[in-house]
């Protein structure tokens, strides 16, 4: 059995948990050849497979900068003609997203957790979709939306059977969901909002920039990666989401710092909801039928399924469809950390 070639872009979080997840493989070199990792300022590539326990101390070391631009070309030079190559991009990067045609038409496929691809201008997502499919090369994105549960594939699979979808709904946030089910929970006790979204942060559920998911963007380009699989909207949202612009510095430290300040705010809303025996949750919604996509926080009666079955970073995603009629087929799980996140990368990888 050749082995499947990968090209590691971003090992952060994901990016690496999913080199320990293939290092950890039965048979892990037969299955899975890693010849290139980069980061945005450091590259490593051999011909042989880059050593799965030290990857992280030859990267340090390298002094070779990355040109995703040429990756085509570098690779051709690693691989056995006819060889199979896989770019795995880990980034929540828009430039590494708007390579995805140059990496697929160059003979590279491409899997990914990364959003912006297939939610930002609906011209780049056709492009990604036309090239892929003239130059015989595949692109998965399973763990975009729910992290490795299995939505993109089952949103899929009944649109391909000729199911009608009525209606998605439910909560698409790891992130959100922890920070509510903590913060608006139906028993526990209260907690500052603030303290609640660092714990998120440091088990890995946010965003590189958790402003992200706060502000609700995260949300937005997930109904965004959905709604393009349906065939009533595919082709209606022709922005797709704009990238909001970040200006607190670094990776977000000081943001959640300054959360303090709202953590007020936030505990009125907590209260006025839990007044009238309700909790918070951020909910998604795409209502085919209606034409309207929205997100929103709302205040839940401690009885719905959204308040009482959800804890951690679950997600649940509800698909209302003909088929499926009153009782819609449910997916739900850990929605958002490395594990979970790296795990839907490598079941795309195992299906390309
Ligand atoms: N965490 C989760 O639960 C989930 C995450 N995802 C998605 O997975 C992706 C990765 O998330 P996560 O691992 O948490 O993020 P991290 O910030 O931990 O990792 C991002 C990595 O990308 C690298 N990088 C950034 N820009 C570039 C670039 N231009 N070229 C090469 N490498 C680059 C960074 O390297 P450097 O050190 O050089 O900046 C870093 O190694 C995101 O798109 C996220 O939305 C999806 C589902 C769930
Ligand atoms: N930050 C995201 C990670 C997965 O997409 C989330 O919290 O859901
Ligand atoms: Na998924």
């Amino acid at each position: 059995m050749a082995p499947l070639y990968l090209a590691i872009v971003g090992p952060g979080l994901v990016g690496a948990k999913l080199i320990s997840q293939i290092a950890a493989l039965p048979s892990a070199a037969a299955r899975f050849r890693v010849v290139y990792i980069t980061s945005s300022t450091r590259s490593i590539r051999t011909l042989d497979g880059i050593d799965l326990s030290t990857w992280k101390a030859s990267l340090n070391s390298s002094t070779t900068k990355p040109d995703l631009g040429s990756l085509p070309s570098t690779i051709a030079q690693l691989v056995p003609t006819g060889g199979k190559v896989v770019v795995v991009d880990n980034t929540s990067s828009d430039d590494v997203a708007t390579l995805y045609p140059t990496f697929l038409s160059g003979g590279l496929s491409v899997v990914t957790p990364n959003k912006k691809a297939y939610s930002s201008s609906l011209e780049l997502y056709n492009q990604i979709l036309s090239t892929s499919a003239t130059h015989g090369t595949s692109i998965l994105n399973e763990s975009t939306v729910g992290a490795g549960l299995p939505i993109i594939s089952t949103l899929k699979d009944l649109v391909q059977t000729g199911d009608k979808i009525i209606k998605i709904e439910g909560v698409l946030s790891g992130t959100l969901s922890y920070i509510f089910n903590e913060f608006s929970s139906v028993n526990g006790p209260a907690k500052p909002f603030s303290s609640v979204v660092k714990v998120a942060k440091e088990q890995g559920y946010t965003e590189p920039h958790p402003a992200d998911d706060l502000s609700g963007a995260d949300v937005a380009r997930k109904l965004t990666i959905l709604s393009r699989l349906i065939p009533e909207l595919a082709q209606k949202l022709p922005q797709g989401y704009k990238s909001v612009s970040i200006t607190t510095s670094g990776l977000g430290d000081d943001f959640v710092r300054r959360l303090v300040d709202f953590d007020h705010e936030y505990d009125n809303l907590r209260r006025a909801a839990a007044k009238e025996g309700k909790v918070l949750r951020y909910v998604g919604v795409i209502d085919v039928a209606a034409g309207v996509i929205k997100a929103a926080l709302e205040p839940y009666p401690v009885t719905h399924p959204f308040a009482t079955s959800l804890s951690g970073s679950d997600n649940i995603i509800a698909f209302h469809t003909e088929r499926y009629g009153a009782r819609p087929l449910i997916v739900q799980g850990a929605g958002a950390g490395a594990d979970v996140t790296a795990m839907g990368v490598l079941g795309d990888l195992f299906k390309i």
